[in-house]
């Protein structure tokens, strides 16, 4: 239970809901106690009539005051266990909604590293399936617990009142049943387990199966893929069918342990009144309503158990995730204004996951308003310069000065808000394309979304399209084209008109006449702005003021575009080498 500590927050948040939700289920179940002693009665009445010749008017005046406490017991019980159904398992919706909502607010504090070394699927069951699983200990785990309890002391106290030894003999069965249900339902959570398991496999396949479609099509890997998909099917029809054989068991076992139950009323029951032991034969037809109302919640308590030690498994889970600390850090409450001088400072950077030194004592800095551009073969460490810029990682050793104040005493928020990144691989969410250039800037009118597509150069294809703006975008909308998307997600860091720009490589799809266009425009609305290009292109960087060549982390060369043509190098040498290949095209 030490893990499910952490929900008690949730008991005192609901205690109200919950008290009335505990008053109600006593209610409830004692009304619904009142069944088995007034069927008791009737029989009562019909053996004095049979046995004593009642006059038919008492007979049917008792009979029929009987049957009206009955119906009017019922009404009442089934209205307070509607009631306690609204009581109990919206809580535990409540419970459940609080839980998934404090889960995604900590995925979204946690750093980039946490996704990297966390599988999606994982993220993802934790505010699924183990949420699921704790509410299930808030609301039914509840429910049928007070529903024992209350059910179990009241019926004892009347049971034991009429015929003590009776209804030992009757309870007798009963722990049976439920120590046979625990074992029971651990066996099914077992098999359960293996099938969800084996289900994640296979979506996850048949997912990665529809975004590959395209590559399965081109080298016909149909029969390959759907050998290995009937190859998964397979095992889930047979974990299936194993937890089946099991589930079958259940029921079975309670109409035999039911069945054993009234075999001992009937019989001692029986037994006792032939020898005058219990008075009334309506006590025999009251103690086996009361077994088959014992029953269910009997076996409730082990299905019950193996319900908290499941919903503790999950607790656990979403604990460790629950406790993680983010490792970048805001050390600072009070907004601090970013203007855009960088320097780096003998900066070296080694990801945790892969063991790679990305940046190797690189130093450089760029003045306010300047651009800066970054060549070098893949892999140099050019990506890893804007990330350390905009804190998804801190830097080993060596410092970052943003308006020379070392980078982790900036505000973490003003710092990210004053930075417009367009990523390598332009990201575009399921939405319209307007929607899409505003996330860098919510409040945006149209004709700021126009304007900043019109910079990014993406205005003339958007107004192509049918809907223009409001085409929507993603898996069921339209597909763009690799330059296309690029572009848009220029515009939206535009819009954003930040401080700082960050371009990776993000012109790569675009041909070299709108490449030279965009460069144009963005010269225009990154006037006072500081700009960081990275790219592979010449093209790309000649304008800028400063041009650095990484080769594994380090700086091997630096200056100008025309310093830089004038010196041997990685520099010229992809100059000469795109200056070839433009004059063949
Ligand atoms: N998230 C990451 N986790 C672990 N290693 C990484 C990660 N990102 C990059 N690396 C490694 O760090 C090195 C530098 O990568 P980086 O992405 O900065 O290079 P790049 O110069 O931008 O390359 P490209 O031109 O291909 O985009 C590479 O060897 C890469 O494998």
């Amino acid at each position: 239970m030490k893990e499910l500590k952490r929900l008690n927050k949730y008991f005192k948040k609901y205690k109200y809901r919950l008290l009335l939700g505990v008053t109600i289920t006593i209610l409830a179940k004692v009304f619904a106690l009142f069944t088995p002693k007034l069927i008791g009665n009737s029989i009562n009445v019909v053996a004095k009539k049979l046995e004593e010749g009642d006059l038919y008017t008492t007979f049917k005046a008792d009979l029929g005051l009987n049957i009206l406490y009955l119906i009017g017991a019922a009404m009442v019980a089934g209205f307070f266990t509607f009631l306690m159904r609204q009581t109990i398992i919206n809580v535990s919706r409540y419970v459940e909604y609080d839980l998934k909502n404090e889960i995604y607010q900590q995925y979204q504090r946690l750093s980039l590293n946490f996704y990297k070394s966390n599988r999606t699927g994982d993220l993802m069951s934790r505010i699924t399936e183990d949420v699921s699983k704790v509410r299930m200990y808030f609301g039914p785990a509840i429910m049928y617990s007070l529903n024992m309890i209350t059910l179990f002391v009241v019926a004892l106290i009347y049971m034991l009142n009429k015929a003590p030894l009776l209804t030992l003999y009757t309870i007798l069965p009963l722990p049976i049943l439920s120590i046979s249900i625990y074992f029971l339902s651990k066996a099914i959570h077992k098999r359960s387990t293996l099938v969800q398991e084996n289900l994640s496999k296979l979506s996850a396949y048949t997912q990665e199966a529809f975004s590959g479609i395209s590559v399965i099509k081109a080298y016909t890997l149909e029969p390959r893929i759907n050998e290995s998909f009937n190859a998964i099917s397979v095992d889930q029809r047979q974990k299936y069918i194993n937890l089946t054989k099991i589930q079958a068991f259940f029921f079975p076992l309670m109409i035999l342990l039911i069945g054993v139950s009234n075999l001992l009323v009937i019989y001692i029951g029986g037994t006792q009144y032939i020898n005058g032991e219990i008075t009334e034969i309506g006590t025999i037809a009251e103690f086996i309503i009361y077994v088959n109302m014992l029953t269910w919640p009997v076996a409730a308590i082990g299905w019950v158990t193996s319900l908290v030690q499941e919903a503790e498994a999950s607790q656990k889970r979403i604990n460790s995730f629950l406790e993680l600390e983010p490792e970048i850090q805001n050390t600072v409450d009070e907004t601090t204004q970013i203007h855009g001088t960088i320097a780096f400072n003998n900066v070296t950077f080694t990801y945790p996951d892969t063991n790679i030194t990305a940046l190797n004592k690189l130093s450089f800095n760029i003045k306010l308003g300047e651009t800066l551009a970054i060549l070098g073969k893949t892999g140099s460490g050019k990506s890893t310069i804007l990330d350390l810029i905009g804190r998804l990682y801190d830097a080993d050793s060596g410092t970052i000065l943003i308006d020379d104040k070392p980078i982790d005493k900036l505000n973490l928020f003003n710092l990210r808000d004053s930075i417009g990144y367009v990523p390598q691989d332009a990201f575009l969410f399921s939405d319209t394309i307007k929607n899409n250039i505003r996330f860098g800037k919510e409040d945006a009118s149209d004709e700021q979304v126009i304007e900043a597509a019109k910079n990014a150069y993406v205005h003339e294809n958007i107004v192509g399209f049918s809907k223009d703006y409001d085409t929507i975008l993603g898996e069921r909308g339209l597909t763009l084209s690799g330059g296309q998307k690029q572009r848009i997600s220029i515009a939206r860091a535009i819009i954003k008109s930040p401080q700082i720009l960050l371009f990776d490589d993000c012109l790569s799809a675009v041909d070299t006449e709108t490449e030279e266009q965009i460069l144009k425009n963005l010269d225009k609305v990154s006037k006072s702005k500081t700009t960081i290009i990275v790219s592979h292109r010449i093209s790309s960087a000649k304008n800028a003021d400063q041009i650095i060549v990484l080769e594994d982390g380090k700086i091997i060369q630096e200056g100008n575009h025309v310093s830089l043509i004038n010196t041997e190098g990685y520099y010229k040498d992809l100059y000469l080498k795109q200056l070839s290949e433009k004059e063949i095209s």
